[in-house]
């Protein structure tokens, strides 16, 4: 098992990195990166996490981790899932809100599937998930859908609260403690 500051983060989202290096700085962790944008499969949020990692260790012939971000609205059966980059860019804030004019509940997964990777070994995936809902948008507009996301328990949405405080109970963090957790063991 290689150690994580030997494994490559590949993504084409230079905001996930971001995140992904403010999580794991206060651990004195290191990660390299590569920026590309990888082609996805359609499927659950396993398969798709799983098959762009297994393409990216492919690509780059190292130990990869990829992840892959899902919104689910519960009203929906967990749709758009991981089709919600597609979602966000087609409508927009206001769009995500319209979806679910019909509906009360406007509950909504956040959920972050990391997947580690060796060439030519099967993918290794870690869920993280926050619970939240959807709201008309408030914050700053720089990440996707962080403006319509309010996580359950907060009173401000991801795009509004401190990037500290995101950073700490967050879809993403709760996946890569996961994946710490398994390169640890
Ligand atoms: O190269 P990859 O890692 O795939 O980067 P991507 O931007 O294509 O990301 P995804 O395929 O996982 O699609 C997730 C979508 O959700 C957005 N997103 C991801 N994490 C987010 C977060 O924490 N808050 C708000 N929006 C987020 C992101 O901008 C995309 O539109
Ligand atoms: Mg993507």
């Amino acid at each position: 098992m290689p150690h994580i500051d030997n494994i490559t983060f590949v993504t084409g989202n230079a905001n996930k990195l971001r995140e992904v290096q403010a999580i794991l700085s206060p651990a004195g962790i290191n990660i390299r990166s590569e920026s590309l944008d990888l082609p996805e499969l359609q499927g659950t949020l396993t398969q798709v996490s799983s098959e762009k990692a297994r393409t990216a260790a492919n690509l780059l012939k190292c130990p990869v981790l990829t992840e892959d971000t899902s919104l689910c609205f519960t009203a929906m059966n967990g749709l758009p899932g991981p089709y919600i980059k597609w979602f966000m860019q087609g409508l927009g804030h206001e769009g995500l809100n319209r979806m679910l004019v019909g509906f009360d509940d406007k509950s909504a997964d956040a959920v972050c599937t990391f997947a580690y990777c060796e060439p030519g070994k099967e993918p290794v995936v870690f869920e993280g998930r926050t619970r939240g809902k959807i709201v008309p948008a408030r914050g700053p507009t720089t990440f996707g859908w962080d403006a319509v996301f309010q996580p359950a328990g907060f009173e401000e949405t991801y795009a509004e609260m401190d990037k500290d405080i995101k950073n700490t109970i967050s879809h993403r963090y709760l996946s890569l403690q996961k994946v710490l957790d398994f390169l640890k063991a």
